[in-house]
């Protein structure tokens, strides 16, 4: 668990706008290029800001959006593909930004869990095959432009964004909301705690779990992870919706005739107990942003538009987890683990985090259609140091 002083962070961002010292008659427009290197899937981010008068926030124009799958670690063994990937993502950055802007304006890559769980030679040899693409390219290229980023700052960074974008880091808002980011290798909760009476200022509280996004814990839960590339191999789970659940070109997964909420929810709280621990002095005035896979398994469940998003309590991801699982609704589930998904949330949630089952959750894809995701936040950074390291 990490703290970082609040006031330290919503004074440097404020301070954002003198750090880039454009000179006086430049346009008030500018722009960067954030790369997502995720575990799943690798997206870029072309960000339009535009100077305010105010020696405030820059203001976000727009977001340009655009991501590939798989993620860059499913190259570990061919890293060229890697820099071919992030190669043609960049041409989205080239139709997006102005060529003229094009030498002052920063391109950064951060990746996270995919290349975390690598071995570090595997991890170094597909950044470096980036920082080629990147030197080759006719963009800004800071130190330090390619790396992988560690947990914490990856839930701070998302935190940021989100309250950025959400308006709640401007000087005159007292209140602001937590973050829940359930990634495909990791899972981050970051939310500003209760004011303690002895406190003289409020700290950020920031968790990352290696190994708890939404495939690592389906692998786990099935205890698959070692039985990756050993040849073949059978389990049964009580939390596969079909006959036979692919997980894995080598692991295929069978159900024992049944699936069944209770059974599942055992299967998984293996995985939850005793590595989440439950972040104290969460209280109900915390709202939480819930985004990524929160949000995508909410729209396949049903429960949400895909596009507005909404607001969901707990107990109606716990409810329909049971419906899933127990085979209580019409329509078969068009994921195999969709029952397993589900139940993982409502367990995370309540045993990981200490979630009542009252607790709202604000879903989430985009904000004023800009992506829910720590690379806004990453890319403020950039501007100035947020002193988040
Ligand atoms: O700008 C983004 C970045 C990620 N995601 C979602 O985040 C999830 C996967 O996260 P990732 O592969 O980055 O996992 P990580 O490496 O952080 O564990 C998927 O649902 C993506 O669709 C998204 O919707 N918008």
């Amino acid at each position: 668990q990490v703290k970082t002083s609040l006031l330290d962070l919503t004074n440097s961002i404020g301070s954002i706008l003198p750090a880039l010292s454009r000179p006086a008659n430049h346009s008030r427009i500018f722009y960067a290029v954030m790369f997502d290197a995720g575990s799943t899937g690798t997206r870029i981010h072309v960000y339009t800001f535009i100077n305010s008068d105010s020696a405030g926030l820059p203001v976000l124009d727009n977001e340009m959006f655009h991501s590939i799958k798989p993620g860059l670690s499913a190259y570990a063994d061919s890293p060229e593909m890697a820099g071919h990937t992030v190669r043609m993502l960049l041409k989205v950055a080239k139709k997006t930004v102005p060529r003229l802007e094009w030498k002052r304006t920063p391109v950064i890559l951060r990746a996270t869990a995919g290349l975390r769980l690598l071995s570090p030679d595997k991890a170094q040899a597909l950044l470096q095959q980036v920082q080629h693409v990147f030197d080759e390219s006719p963009f800004l290229v800071p130190d330090d432009s390619v790396s992988i980023m560690n947990g914490t700052n990856e839930g701070i960074l998302a935190w940021i964004s989100v309250n950025f974008l959400t308006g709640h880091l401007k000087a005159q808002t007292q209140t602001t909301v937590g973050i829940l980011d359930l990634g495909g290798g990791s899972t981050q909760i970051t939310f500003l705690p209760k004011l303690r009476v002895s406190c003289v200022f409020r700290s950020l509280s920031s968790c990352s779990y290696l190994g708890h996004g939404l495939m690592a814990a389906r692998l786990a839960t099935l205890g698959a992870l070692g039985a990756e590339g050993t040849g073949e191999s059978h389990i049964n789970s009580y939390c596969c919706s079909y006959k036979r659940c692919i997980i894995h070109t080598t692991v295929s997964v069978s159900s024992p005739g049944y699936a069944g909420y209770k059974l599942c929810y055992q299967e998984v709280l293996k995985v939850v107990k005793g590595i989440i621990h439950q972040p104290y002095q969460l209280q109900d005035s915390n709202v939480f942003y819930a985004f990524s896979y929160y949000f995508d398994r909410a729209v396949d469940a049903g429960l949400i538009d895909g596009v507005q998003g909404g607001k969901l309590e707990v107990r109606d991801i716990k409810k329909r987890a049971k419906e899933v699982c127990n085979k209580m609704t019409k329509y078969p589930p068009i994921s195999s683990f969709l029952c397993m998904d589900l139940t993982y949330i409502t367990c995370l949630l309540k045993d990981g985090f200490g979630f009542k089952e009252s607790t709202v959750l604000q879903l989430t894809k985009k904000v004023n259609n800009v992506e829910s995701s720590w690379a806004l936040g990453a890319t403020l950074d950039h501007f100035h140091n947020l002193k988040i390291h």
